[in-house]
């Protein structure tokens, strides 16, 4: 039988860690044919309910889940992972400035990254889910000097996805049929979703939507989206970011389909004037579990200057944790 994949998710007993570990475990993060081995990760007072979604994780028997354990130290939930979801993060509470979110998120994956470094699996693949994602991502892998730093990536796939769904609606197409999406930066309300190489049924999407719908709605749509769905739930987004952290992780290990590209969080190699080592959207292909940040593209005035603005944020947050001395 094929050696199960260990799969570490921290926060396992969140809302997305339940609407993420059932598609796990029933094969929808790396195929169909690929047992898996779930390691939950979580702090001591929420072990307990990370126990009740094992129980029904066993309730389903799923017959490619080869085995649960939980954990509550980050070097024992990452101890030969090979995929490592980091979901759990510390959420920002009322009368918490910006940078205490920093100080508290560099608290958790800081010493994750370290546990990585020292434990996981030497082909590990970590996507950081947990806000403010790309930063977090930025320090795990400033965390962890042995792991090359291509493998820590941010999700920004939730953002991509939100943009093909809005453009699809306006245009009365096909989700399918839109190929190309871009959302640049960081997840945020700064991030600058583009439609500049969209194309829809192989229409440029530039020759169907004007500039206003663009600059009025699709835009502030998208990336006002996450607190959108806040207001509508009471809650914020957890099955359609669960959902496009296995789109991320199933692109990444098995390809993207060819005529297209995604938008991961990937470490820029300074790519499009975005500083080496920054964990930024971009467009781009997986080959051969590798992502490779498209080349070669034109970029409109408003798109550099959307990039720009997404750079100035991300360099503000890693030098405000590198002046608080996370890093
Ligand atoms: N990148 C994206 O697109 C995106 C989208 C939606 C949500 N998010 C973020 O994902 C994160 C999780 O969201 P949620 O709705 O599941 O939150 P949640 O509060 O329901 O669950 C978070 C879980 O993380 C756990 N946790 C906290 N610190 C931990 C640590 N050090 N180690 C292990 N577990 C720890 C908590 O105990 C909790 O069970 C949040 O930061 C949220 O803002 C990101
Ligand atoms: O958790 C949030 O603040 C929102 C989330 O990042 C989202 O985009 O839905």
């Amino acid at each position: 039988m094929t050696t199960p994949v260990n799969v570490t998710v921290t926060g396992a007993a969140g809302q997305i860690g339940y609407a993420l570990l059932f598609r796990i475990a029933s094969g929808a993060l790396l195929g169909p044919d690929v047992p898996v081995k779930l390691r939950l990760l979580e702090i001591p007072q929420a072990v307990k309910a990370a126990e009740g979604t094992a129980m029904e994780l066993d309730d389903c028997a799923f017959p490619l889940l080869k085995g649960i354990d939980i954990f509550d130290t980050p070097e024992a939930g990452f101890d030969g992972a090979n995929i490592g979801l980091l979901v759990g993060a510390r959420p920002r509470t009322k009368g918490m400035e910006r940078s205490d979110l920093l100080a508290a998120n560099g608290g958790i994956f800081g010493p994750q990254g370290k546990a990585i470094n020292d434990k996981a699996a030497d082909d590990i693949r970590v996507l950081v889910v947990g806000n403010p994602a790309n930063t977090n991502a930025y320090i795990a892998a400033a965390s962890a000097p042995d792991v090359p730093a291509e493998r820590f990536t941010a999700m920004m796939r939730l953002d991509h996805n939100r943009a093909i769904s809005q453009l699809a609606t306006k245009l009365d197409a096909d989700v399918t049929d839109i190929k190309k999406m871009t959302v640049w930066g960081n997840h945020s309300a700064d991030q600058h979703p583009d439609v500049s190489f969209a194309e829809v049924a192989g229409k440029p999407a530039l020759d169907l939507v004007d500039e206003s719908w663009i600059a009025d709605y699709f835009v502030p749509t998208v990336a006002k989206r996450g607190a959108a769905i806040i207001e509508a739930r009471g809650a914020s987004s957890a099955a359609s970011a669960a959902n496009a952290a296995i789109d991320h992780v199933y692109d990444w290990i098995n390809g993207t389909p060819e005529g297209d590209w995604v938008t991961p969080g990937i470490p820029s190699d300074g790519s499009y004037g975005v500083p080496e080592g920054l964990v930024f959207g971009f467009p781009a292909v997986a080959e051969g579990g590798e992502w490779k940040i498209v080349q070669g593209l034109e970029l409109s005035e408003t798109t550099k200057a959307g990039i720009q603005r997404n750079v100035d944020a991300l360099v503000a947050e890693r030098d405000e944790i590198k002046a608080m001395g996370i890093l």
